[in-house]
């Protein structure tokens, strides 16, 4: 039963809006409240490997819990955890000694791993999760004896390694599940595990399950991924069909979305159009503005779609079907010309810029979307800032790897499943806009000589830009971020 749809409308709302950045100060006892207890982490993948060395290294006891196949066919995870040193054994062997029990598996394998994980947890102990979607969506009832937790960091696991080998860390929402705080410990156990994968250091949000379930599933279906794979698969196409290299569109294409958005990691949006020449801030600007218009009424569809618990719904359909959609697309995605394209030539930096002013106009409408969107909804602006802006440039990151593969392998299963839903809608929805597209938005760059423009109008957009909420709630955070670490 969809645990959200069960509450009245006034927890709804509370819980909603449940969201508080968190001081540094708060985070003075670092990783205390863990010391010396056994953590046990439930599947080694992209969060479950990258959490567990940052929680190694910030001198906590983690060991993994596979289940018995993984371990005797010695699969990925197994490999994942042993090359590292760490201990790893069966549930029945390490889940009885554990204090807690982080349970990183897949969202869709959740009720049967916390089905099997239950019993065997001894008595007080704490169940911690990285996305709320089996509490909120799928309503898992927890043993009321042990404390949940949530600590999910607003970024895929590879990232969240990253940041932290760079000193720093990722933007994490931390929440106790209101029915499950025994001892009214989850709070502290919660921030001394985000304290441990350094995140305190980017900035914490004390939230709930259900603001993270809501904000997650939006941020990731629409600009985080969906708007990035749908970006890309449009803006390849109009490139070579007007004879652009398919090499250089490519490649303008699979690192332009890393050079474009580092702009928007340090310096937000105004910065991110401050890269362009005025006449091309213009064109980004109007681009956006009717990108923004036609891509709205889809935005508000997912997120009614996720308040109402019709998305998860259906996104379950699917996993009784044995992921029939989601492996499909998954197959289309691998066959898209962009994906097929190998990408050469040497790119300057400012012509990401310059020659991608198209992808800037569709960073710029999806965060903006995304954030009016969230917060149109209930959800406070810090949390959709991180949904939107903040965590654009990490999923970016892994286009620059290896293109949209690498984005969706390193995403979950179910931001994979929202990210081609997004895109099967958004691809035709934009069909008659991209053919009045030109090279001199995408690909080649405006003919434009000069860099002259009307004053009152470059004005305008310039206000526009900036006075925009995203902008100056972008401002206050990235104010607390000052250990930040460029990669470009
Ligand atoms: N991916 C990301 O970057 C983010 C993920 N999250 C959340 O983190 C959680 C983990 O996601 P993610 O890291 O993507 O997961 P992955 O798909 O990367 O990893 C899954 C791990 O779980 C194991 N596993 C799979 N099926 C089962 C099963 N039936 N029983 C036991 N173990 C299983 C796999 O090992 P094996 O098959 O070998 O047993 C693997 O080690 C999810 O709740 C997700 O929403 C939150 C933020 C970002
Ligand atoms: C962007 C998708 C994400 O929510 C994440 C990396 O934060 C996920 O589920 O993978
Ligand atoms: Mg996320
Ligand atoms: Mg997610």
């Amino acid at each position: 039963m969809n645990y959200f749809n069960s509450l009245p409308l006034r927890i709804q709302l509370e819980e909603l809006s449940k969201c508080r950045f968190m001081d540094r100060a708060e985070f003075d006892a670092g990783v205390e409240a863990l010391k010396g207890k056994k953590i046990v982490i439930v599947g080694c993948g992209a969060q479950g490997l990258n959490q567990g060395l940052n929680l190694k290294d910030s001198g906590l006891d983690v060991s993994y819990a596979l289940r018995e196949s993984a371990i005797k066919e010695k699969r990925q995870s197994w490999k994942n955890a042993t090359d590292n040193g760490f201990t790893v054994g069966t549930y029945e062997e390490l889940i009885p000694q554990a204090d807690l029990v982080s349970n990183l598996t897949p969202d869709k394998q959740h009720s049967s791993v916390v089905e099997q994980v239950m019993p065997l947890m001894k008595k007080g102990a704490t169940l911690s999760y990285s996305h709320g979607f089996n509490i909120v969506e799928e309503g898992m009832k927890i043993r009321d004896d042990i404390t949940v937790i949530m600590v999910a960091p607003k970024c895929p696991g590879t990232e969240v390694r990253e940041e932290y080998k760079r000193g720093f860390g990722v933007p994490t929402l931390i929440a106790v599940h209101r029915e499950n705080d025994p001892n009214g410990e989850g709070l502290e156990q919660a921030k001394a595990y985000a304290a441990g994968l350094g995140s305190h250091l980017a900035g914490v949000l004390e939230s709930s399950f259900i603001a993270e379930v809501k904000s997650d599933l939006m941020g990731e279906q629409t600009i985080l991924c969906g708007v990035l794979q749908t970006g890309s698969i449009l803006c390849f196409e109009k490139m070579v069909a007007d004879g652009i290299d398919a090499g250089y569109a490519s490649k303008l294409i699979q690192q332009g979305w890393e050079v474009i958005t580092e702009a928007l990691k340090i310096g937000g949006i105004s910065n991110m159009m401050d890269r362009l020449s005025n006449p091309a801030k213009i064109k980004a600007f109007d681009l956006s503005e009717e990108l923004k218009g036609i891509m709205r009424p889809l935005f508000e569809k997912h997120m009614d779609d996720i308040i109402t618990g019709e998305f998860s719904k259906t996104m379950m359909e699917d996993w009784a079907n044995d992921d029939k959609n989601l492996l499909t697309w998954r197959a289309e995605t691998a066959e898209t010309a962009f994906e097929k394209a190998t990408s050469s030539a040497e790119i300057d930096e400012q012509e990401y810029f310059d020659h991608g002013i198209l992808m800037v106009a569709m960073v710029k409408a999806g965060v903006e979307l995304a954030f009016e969107v969230m917060c149109s909804s209930g959800i406070i602006e810090e949390s959709a800032y991180y949904e939107s802006l903040h965590e654009t440039p990490l999923i970016a990151n892994t286009i620059a790897r290896r293109k949209l593969y690498e984005m969706n392998v390193v995403i979950s299963d179910t931001a994979e499943y929202g990210c081609y839903l997004f895109a099967h809608a958004c691809v035709p929805l934009l069909k008659d806009f991209m053919a009045k597209i030109g090279t001199d938005v995408i690909g080649k760059g405006l003919t434009v000589k000069s860099n002259s423009v009307d004053n009152a109008r470059l004005v305008e957009v310039n206000d526009a830009i900036r006075d925009h909420t995203v902008e100056l709630i972008g401002y206050e955070l990235r104010g607390h971020m000052t250990d930040m670490k460029r990669i470009i």
